[in-house]
This record gives structure tokens, C-alpha cells and sequence, in this order.
């Protein structure tokens, strides 16, 4: 991926005067509407919404949605990418529990390869990113929003890497992320203790860029970053994000099998699928 990535750019250097030129259209995302995808034609940003109410788990089909989407920015060059939700209080509950209840070998495969290949997508992505964090962002949720380069958040909700308090540990990929974010030490702590932040912790501790008042004004400010970088030359934008990235992209794109067999060993244990039950039913008595 890294090198095609590369081979992108090398591409886009040799023709940048017509790709200033091109002016990029709406598209969906698919077959199905778990992701909305809204590019302004004045700026070339798109709004990238997602739509599985009601707490936006990330399963299969939203997953899969969400790579198709970033496949299609990237080949339709965006000029920027805003992550954000469709539900007024969830930004996204991280991963679907239910995936991993009781799992089916097949879909359990096709799902954590689909979640590495979104994390991979995002992550390198050659287009500038920013999450516009509209409701809590727990575990997978809060994933999504550290592969965006800005983070805005809407007052009083929670984010974090909560993993260690449903007793497991957040994956590799989870972390790197987290670090690139979050100095060593603060990451540390919080991946240990599980800490979800308020939205103003989250500010004092870096983990988001801005608060804002509610949505729109959360998108307003990540449009406002991503416009940033009219100045700035888009390839060697791009090249500079994913040279800082590589190390991260390239220890999962080179361990992935691995990676897999680690997350379908550890939901196949009887006690992790006790402990996901219980989880699941203390959501549902709620
Ligand atoms: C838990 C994992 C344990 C073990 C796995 C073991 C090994 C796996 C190895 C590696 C993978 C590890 C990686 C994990 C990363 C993750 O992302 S795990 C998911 C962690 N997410 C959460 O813990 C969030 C749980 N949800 C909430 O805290 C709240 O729902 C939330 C604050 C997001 C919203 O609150 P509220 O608006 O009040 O909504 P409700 O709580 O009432 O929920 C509405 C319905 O949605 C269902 N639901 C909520 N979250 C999830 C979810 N993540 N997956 C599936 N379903 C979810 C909830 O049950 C309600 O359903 P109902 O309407 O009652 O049927």
C-alpha cells in the first residue's frame, strides 16, 4: 500500500498541473447508505458520514463500506476528508460486539481483515483528514478519529482507548496510532488505565485539537484546518505524513497474518466470550 501510495504521488507529480485542474464530483459509497459521502464542489472536501444507527458499531458491512469510500477519495484525488456521524450523540461505539460473540470463522476473518484494511487506508492516507468528533468515541471509535490528522470535538462527550477496563489489550495497531497522537508517557497511562476523556481532557491532554459548540461548528473548524493546505503542495504534503506514518503502516502491512490469528485466538477463548456476554448484557440492561 505504501508503495502504491508512492507510485501515486510519482504519478501525480508528473502530471500536477492537470490534476490542479480537476475538480472532483459526488459519488456514493455503495450499495448499501451506512456511509454518506458529501463532497463540496467549491472546496474538493468531502464529508464522510457514517450511518449505522444507532451507535455507528463498526461490523462487516460498515467496515467494508467505509474501505470502499476511502478507495474512492484516493483514486478521485480528494482534496480532504471530514470524518463524522450521522447520530447526535455517538460518534461511533468502535467495534460491533457482536462480530465477535460467538463467532463464525469466515466473517470473523473477513471482519478484522476489513477493520486493518480501513486502519491502513486512513491511517496513510495521501489526502488530508480531520475528525469531526459530533458524540462519544469510545475503543474503535476513538481509533478512527487518531488516523485523522486534526481532531475537533463536540463538547461533553467521552473518547478513549478503553480496552484494559473490558480486559483486554488494545491491538498493536490501536496503539501506534494512540502514540503518534499522545506523547509516549501520556499514552501509556491512558492505554493502561483504559481512560476515557472528557472532551476537555481530551483538549489539556492533546488527544483532540479543538472543542466545538455542537456539529456543524465541529466541521466548520475541521474544514478550516484541511483548507490550510491549499498553501502547501499536496504531494509533498503527502509525502512528508506518510514518510512520519511508514513505520506504523508498514509493521501491520508486514505482520497482518499474524495480527489476524492473535485476534481470532483471543475471541475464540471460552473466557473472552463469557466476558463478551456479560459485556453485552450489561449494554442491554442499561
Ligand atoms: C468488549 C471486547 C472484549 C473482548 C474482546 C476480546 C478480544 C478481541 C481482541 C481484540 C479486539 C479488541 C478491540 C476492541 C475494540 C473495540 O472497539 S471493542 C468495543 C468497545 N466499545 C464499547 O465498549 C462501547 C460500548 N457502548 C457504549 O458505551 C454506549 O453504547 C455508548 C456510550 C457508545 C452510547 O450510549 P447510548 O447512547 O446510551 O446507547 P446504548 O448504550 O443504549 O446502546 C444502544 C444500542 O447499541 C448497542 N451497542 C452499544 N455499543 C455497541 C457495540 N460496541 N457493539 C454492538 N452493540 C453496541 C447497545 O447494546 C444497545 O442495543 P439495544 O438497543 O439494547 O439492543
Amino acid at each position: 500500500m505504501i508503495r502504491n501510495s508512492i507510485n501515486l504521488l510519482t504519478k501525480k507529480l508528473i502530471s500536477s498541473t492537470s490534476c490542479q485542474r480537476t475538480r472532483m464530483r459526488c459519488f456514493s459509497s455503495g450499495a448499501t447508505n451506512l456511509v454518506d459521502v458529501n463532497v463540496n464542489d467549491k472546496t474538493g472536501i468531502a464529508v464522510v458520514t457514517l450511518n449505522r444507527p444507532p451507535v455507528n458499531s463498526l461490523n462487516l458491512e460498515l467496515l467494508t463500506d467505509l474501505s470502499k469510500t476511502l478507495d474512492e477519495l484516493e483514486s478521485n484525488r480528494s482534496k480532504g476528508m471530514i470524518l463524522t456521524s450521522s447520530s447526535k450523540t455517538v460518534f461511533s461505539a468502535g467495534l460491533d460486539i457482536l462480530e465477535m460473540y460467538n463467532p463464525e470463522p469466515e466473517r470473523s476473518k473477513a471482519f478484522w481483515t476489513a477493520l486493518q484494511d480501513v486502519w491502513l487506508k486512513l491511517y496513510g492516507s495521501p489526502y488530508p483528514t480531520a475528525a469531526a468528533i459530533n458524540g462519544h468515541s469510545p475503543a474503535g471509535g476513538c481509533l478512527l478519529a487518531i488516523c485523522c490528522e486534526y481532531r475537533v470535538m463536540v463538547n461533553d462527550f467521552t473518547i478513549g482507548l478503553n480496552e484494559t477496563r473490558l480486559g483486554i489489550s488494545a491491538p498493536s495497531f490501536f496503539i501506534s496510532s494512540f502514540r503518534n497522537v499522545l506523547s509516549t508517557r501520556e499514552a501509556e497511562k491512558a492505554l493502561t488505565l483504559g481512560t476515557m476523556f472528557s472532551s476537555d481532557e481530551a483538549l489539556k491532554v492533546g488527544l483532540v485539537d479543538e472543542i466545538a459548540t455542537d456539529k456543524a461548528d465541529s466541521i466548520n473548524k475541521c474544514e478550516n484546518f484541511l483548507l490550510e493546505f491549499k498553501k502547501v503542495s499536496s504531494m509533498a504534503r503527502a509525502f512528508t505524513k506518510q514518510s512520519l506514518r511508514k513505520k506504523d503502516l508498514e509493521e501491520l502491512e508486514n505482520n497482518r497474518e499474524q495480527d489476524l490469528q492473535l485476534f481470532l485466538f483471543a475471541i475464540n477463548q471460552p473466557i473472552v466470550q463469557k466476558g463478551l456476554g456479560a459485556y453485552i448484557q450489561s449494554l442491554k440492561k442499561k
